[in-house]
């Protein structure tokens, strides 16, 4: 992407079809060299993300001395697997600004013997980690803090890993990740081995999570509702792995075309996919689009009311696919009726204070929100209607800055606001890089 302090969103005058290409799932691509990395053969991984995420999660295994071969032209990976052993005895790693590998590398790295230190970007040292470490310590692992308590950068000093426990109870109030991280690295811990869930959040993926770790070959066995065994022989293995492109960053172009009446279709996007997102179409649906397969079955076209003027307002629980919330928000200004946008107490931990984000840059372009509070400090969104919000903004001499954040999805979701008046400037566009790289190219070549 050229470099730039920020971008000003240009009116999009087409009306014929889009056909565009994301890039591969972060949270598969990350999921993914882990788990081949835990293999006990060389796994080549196709359809990789190449992101300021996924970077910072092949460098880590790098540093943590495995063998990863890397062709950034084709998007594959090889790595050769240890069989959940870390090569090295003693690493410092990186983990950036990436909730995956802030969690499933701690796991991982603190489920082994060795010394390690785990770096990570200031965004990341504040975010949460507690729930997870509390259960790291719990298992025996032995971390030392090098800043603040619970937070990055912490030290990993295991002289030997003897687990004794086999089970562990874990809170996922503030993240899943937390879940998927034990669930992933449990492995390591070669024993019949409990996870029980305290708390609640959506599941859509820690049912990624498991579903991988069976096409790696480990089946997670669901005792209760919220009770998952891992057996003490399990061990990964996949030769070779495909990665879905990112269905999160196909959102916002589903949601363009909902808003502009323009035919949408991502390459390769299809209905089964592992990645909860997808509901997405199902909230754009009850909005009042079409969401139809193509002849293969395999893509997904979008196809919004013609002669709607707006979208339909409802209430929706985002808990499972909650990344979307920005991107609901954001077309929320062109629904006829309010947009209520349920359980979500958790975005607020996240790349920023998402709801925060949310609120302030709507009211900067005059549209109301509100917030009702509930139980564990989670809760629902309304965003109320606007009369005529591409009238409101071209009568209005200004132009709006969205503020970003350091947040890829406030910059990405916060673009479609401009798209039918070209009055929104978004600041920042370069944090995109986290998870989607070229998306302010991808954007113009639609012009
Ligand atoms: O496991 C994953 O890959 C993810 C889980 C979700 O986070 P939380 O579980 O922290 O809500 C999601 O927001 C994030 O983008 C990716
Ligand atoms: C919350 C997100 O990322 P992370 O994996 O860093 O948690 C996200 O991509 O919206």
């Amino acid at each position: 992407m050229k470099m730039m302090n920020e971008y000003r969103v240009k009116k999009l005058n087409r009306k014929s079809p889009i056909v565009v290409e994301v890039p591969g799932s972060k949270s598969i691509t990350n999921r993914a060299l882990l788990l081949a990395a835990m293999t006990n053969t060389t796994c080549r991984v196709n359809g990789i993300l190449f992101s300021d995420d996924s970077r910072h999660f092949l460098k880590a295994l790098c540093d943590l001395g495995f063998n990863v071969l890397v062709d950034e032209k084709n998007k594959t990976v090889s790595i050769e697997g240890k069989g959940g052993i870390i090569p090295k005895q003693k690493a410092t790693i990186d983990v950036g600004s990436a909730g995956t590998a802030a969690r499933f590398l701690t796991a991982f790295c603190a489920l082994n013997k060795g010394e390690f230190i785990i770096n990570s970007s200031e965004q990341m040292k504040k975010r949460p980690m507690k729930e997870l470490l509390i259960c790291l310590e719990e298992l025996g692992s032995n971390i030392e803090y090098l800043g603040e308590k619970y937070h990055f950068p912490i030290k990993i000093c295991n002289k030997h890993m003897q687990n004794l426990k086999d089970e562990i109870t874990v809170n996922v109030n503030k993240s899943s990740q937390f879940l998927s991280a034990l669930l992933i690295s449990s492995v390591i811990l070669k024993k019949d081995f409990k996870i029980k869930i305290d708390g609640t959040h959506g599941m859509a993926y820690v049912r990624m999570t498991i579903e991988m770790m069976k096409q790696f070959g480990v089946e997670v066995k669901q005792l209760e509702e919220r009770v998952y065994v891992i057996k003490e022989d399990s061990v990964y293995s996949c030769s070779s792995y495909q990665v879905e492109p990112d269905v999160s960053a196909a959102c916002y172009f589903y949601a363009l075309g909902a808003i502009c009446s323009i035919k949408v279709k991502v390459k390769n996007v299809k209905k089964e996919s592992l990645q909860g997102d997808i509901k997405f179409l199902e909230v754009l649906e009850d909005m009042g689009c079409n969401v139809l397969e193509d002849e293969n079955g395999e893509i997904i076209i979008i196809s919004p009311l013609e002669n709607r003027v707006n979208l339909k307002g409802g209430t929706w629980d985002l808990s499972s696919f909650s990344d979307q919330a920005l991107t609901l928000s954001a077309i929320a200004v062109y629904a006829d009726s309010n947009v209520c946008i349920k359980n979500i107490g958790h975005i607020r931990f996240q790349e920023c204070d998402r709801v925060n984000a949310i609120i302030s840059n709507l009211e900067k372009v005059n549209v109301k929100t509100e917030i009702i509070k509930k139980e564990d400090d989670n809760l629902d969104l309304v965003i109320y209607p606007v009369d005529d919000f591409d009238k409101m903004l071209v009568e209005r001499k200004k132009i709006n800055v969205i503020e970003t954040y350091e947040d890829h999805r406030v910059a990405m979701a916060f673009s479609l606001l401009g798209i039918r008046n070209a009055k929104i400037i978004i600041e920042n566009p370069l944090c995109c890089r986290k998870t989607f790289e070229n998306y302010f190219d991808v954007l113009d070549g639609l012009y």
